[in-house]
């Protein structure tokens, strides 16, 4: 591992990938052509970018060959990753939600439970965390691995352990799920050296901070506006009672401004509230960054 003021970066390649390079985007980096080169360039010369299955990160970072990246916790538990995991980094293919690990079988299998498939086969690409899944309760199945397109397999052996974000391929494969093998999100992870140098540990943490400023904010938008002093009691009644809005005079003063930011589901249901409170000339406008 160099000490060069150079970070090696591993981006997950493949089903991440799009996520994680929109995620950057949003966090203030373009990553460019992380498609077609496996050495995407990035607007920023103390990063160097290499894209690698998410599989595989766990390893490489452990090594020392790339100093920090990102991957599914499923493959740092299944890969036994010797890591610093900086922080959970909760995006998904096509969500903020995690993924899971599930135990299915075909729709029609007679099976109910796990219990049901001792002395069966199942297929998986996550070998180790399901042989420990079963032998943790002391199921005797041989675990076969599954080099892809898993869900088909369901009706070759007798149960898959695969994994689910929307549930969208499970459905449309006819398949049930009998339990939940491991819940997973993406994390972000250093290699120790790595962490233990002044410039690449700041620049994990920079890197860490506004990755999830970016997610934090995905889900929040700004509010703003104009009430008259004999309304503001009953505007602040409206607005969300853990929030503190910032309250500011304007050059008219019978009125005052108000800023506040809420979760952006409450959005439909709050704007109305407020007009009919007395709120009035409203903005509302999607943020960036939410750091805390
Ligand atoms: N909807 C999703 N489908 C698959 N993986 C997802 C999804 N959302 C998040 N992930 C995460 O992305 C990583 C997938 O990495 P992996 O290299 O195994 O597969 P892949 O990128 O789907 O490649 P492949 O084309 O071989 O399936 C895992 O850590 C997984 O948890
Ligand atoms: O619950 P869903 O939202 O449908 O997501 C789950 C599907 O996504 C992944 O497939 P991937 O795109 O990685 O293809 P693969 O089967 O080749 O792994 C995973 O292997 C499932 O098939
Ligand atoms: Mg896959």
């Amino acid at each position: 591992m160099s000490s060069e003021r150079v970070l090696k970066l591993g981006i997950p390649a493949g089903s991440l990938q799009k996520a994680t390079v929109e995620l950057f985007a949003k966090a203030g980096f373009s990553i460019a052509d992380s498609r077609r080169s496996y050495q995407p360039a990035i607007d920023d010369d103390e990063i160097h970018p290499i894209c690698l299955r998410a599989q595989e990160m766990g390893r490489y970072v452990g090594d020392g060959v790339l100093d920090a990246g990102i991957t599914g916790f499923d493959w740092i538990t299944e890969n036994d990753c010797d890591v610093v995991e900086v922080c959970e980094l909760p995006y998904s293919k096509a969500t903020s939600n995690p993924t899971r690990w599930v135990l299915a079988v075909p729709s029609e299998s007679k099976v109910t439970r796990p219990e049901d498939l001792q002395g069966g086969i199942v297929a998986t690409e996550l070998i180790g965390v399901t042989q420990r899944y079963f032998a943790d309760r002391k199921i005797d199945v041989r675990v076969e691995f599954s080099w892809g397109a898993t869900e088909v397999k369901a009706r070759l052996v007798d149960a898959i352990v695969e994994l689910t974000e929307t549930g969208t391929s499970l459905r449309a494969n006819n398949l049930r799920i009998l339990d939940t093998v491991i819940v997973s999100t993406t994390r972000l992870i250093a290699n120790r050296q790595a962490w233990e140098d002044d410039f690449k540990r700041e620049k994990i943490e920079n890197i860490a901070i506004l990755l999830r400023a970016a997610i934090e904010a995905r889900s929040k938008v700004g509010l703003k506006m104009n009430v008259r002093k004999d309304d503001l009691d009953a505007v602040l009644k409206v607005l969300p009672a853990e929030k503190s809005p910032t309250v500011s005079s304007l050059a008219d003063s019978a009125y005052v401004a108000i800023e506040v930011i809420v979760d952006d589901k409450v959005e439909r249901a709050l704007v109305p509230a407020l007009k009919r409170a007395g709120a009035s000339g409203i903005i509302t406008y999607p943020l960036n960054k939410v750091i805390h």
